[in-house]
């Protein structure tokens, strides 16, 4: 990791211009949500090199010219444009900011599944609990509720979720299947994203995942509609309660974007359970972003950021590990890791595992 290990080389007068962007931080995140949601990024853009005035603006836009004026001004100060001659033009962050699939992603994360639970923030962080998640429903953690979550609020969920293993889950195909595992156990396995990949990938293979009921009725409705419900397989749990079964015996348990839903205590349990679940021959595949393993500081960034929901929003108690902290975990529950891959996807990371051999 090249940064965060020395002091950022800036004067005291630019410093303290970046204090005053994070205290009005909020405001430069509607500012840019509006921009979007208005169709004022668009126009601009189109304009292209010519650019474009407030008054055509007005035209376009179904704002009055106060609201189209106050919304340029900040657009001015955050550098998403630049105005000469009276004439708007994109600048690079507003490029981005329209064209970048991943900020639009995280834009609608951050808006419609944070942005009001994360003014509980301090509350969240006093009582290990997700003090944001009220805005929703009451539940202990977002993941029983996840099928009932608002219209927008949900599609912004997964949008979010799936964008990141989409990524990652094409290259991660030949990997997993170099060992020609017969059955695969997706823990957390969701919608069946990840189990669809791999029917289509291998005509042979089953797939069970396990999940929260909400989450796998959906799943297996999909199961259905792809044609392979004879092959994708449902088994219902709750990794909160050890009660609660675990699937026994599978050649490959695979946990994508998974163990970040839990704290460092549940993980060891969870991963116990794992290893009590394997036969000798069995691996398990753990497919993580950590911050320290980005490649850019844009990665670490966004990563660090994403805890915080799982702070205020999701459980209250867990996060984006450092790979360190999960690699100790992995070696205390009794397994060594095999292979560790980075920058898999958008800064995925594979760490695959196996059964330490018995004394
Ligand atoms: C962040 S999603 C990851 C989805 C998918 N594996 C992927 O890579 O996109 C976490 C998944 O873990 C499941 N999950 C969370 N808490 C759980 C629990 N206590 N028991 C079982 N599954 C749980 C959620 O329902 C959700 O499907």
């Amino acid at each position: 990791m090249s940064f965060y290990q020395s002091p950022k080389k800036m004067s005291a007068f630019d410093a303290k211009f970046e204090a005053q962007k994070i205290a009005f931080a909020p405001v430069s995140f509607q500012v840019a949500r509006c921009l979007s949601q208005f169709g004022i990024l668009t126009k601009i853009d189109g304009a292209g090199d010519e650019g474009i005035s407030l008054i055509q603006l007005i035209q376009h836009v179904e704002l009055s010219e106060y609201a189209i004026h106050v919304l340029l001004d900040m657009g001015l100060s955050m550098g998403i444009f630049w105005c000469k001659d009276d004439r708007y033009r994109l600048d690079k962050t507003g490029y981005f900011l329209l064209h970048d699939d991943m900020a639009s992603k995280n834009l609608n994360f951050i808006h419609y599944v944070c942005y009001q639970g994360l003014f509980d923030l301090d509350d969240s962080l006093k009582q290990g609990k997700a003090i944001g998640l009220k805005h929703f429903g009451d539940w202990d953690t977002i993941y029983p509720g996840l099928s009932q979550l608002p219209e927008q609020t949900k599609k912004s969920w997964f949008e979010f979720d799936h964008y990141y293993s989409d990524h990652a889950f094409d290259s991660l195909l030949p990997l997993i299947f170099k060992s020609d595992p017969a059955h695969i156990i997706d823990v957390g396995g969701n919608t069946g994203k990840w189990a669809f990949a791999c029917t289509r990938y291998n005509k042979n293979v089953n797939v069970t995942i396990m999940d929260l009921p909400g989450q796998l009725a959906v799943a297996m409705k999909n199961a259905q509609a792809c044609l392979v419900a004879d092959r994708v397989h449902p088994f219902e749990t709750d990794l909160l309660d050890n009660n609660k079964p675990f699937y026994q015996g599978g050649d490959l348990y695979w946990m994508s974007q998974f163990l970040d839903c839990f704290s460092k205590q549940q993980i060891i349990t969870i991963l116990q359970r794992t290893v009590a679940a394997m036969k000798p021959d069995s691996e398990l595949c753990i497919l993580e972003t950590y911050w320290d393993r980005q490649p850019h500081e844009a990665g670490a960034y966004c990563v660090n950021a994403t805890s915080l929901y799982f702070t205020a929003i999701a459980n209250g108690n867990s996060r984006m590990y450092h790979s360190k902290d999960m690699l100790k975990m992995i070696n205390e529950a009794g397994l060594y890791v095999d292979e560790d891959i980075d920058n898999i996807g958008l800064g995925h990371t594979l760490l695959r595992c196996k059964l330490k051999p018995m004394n």
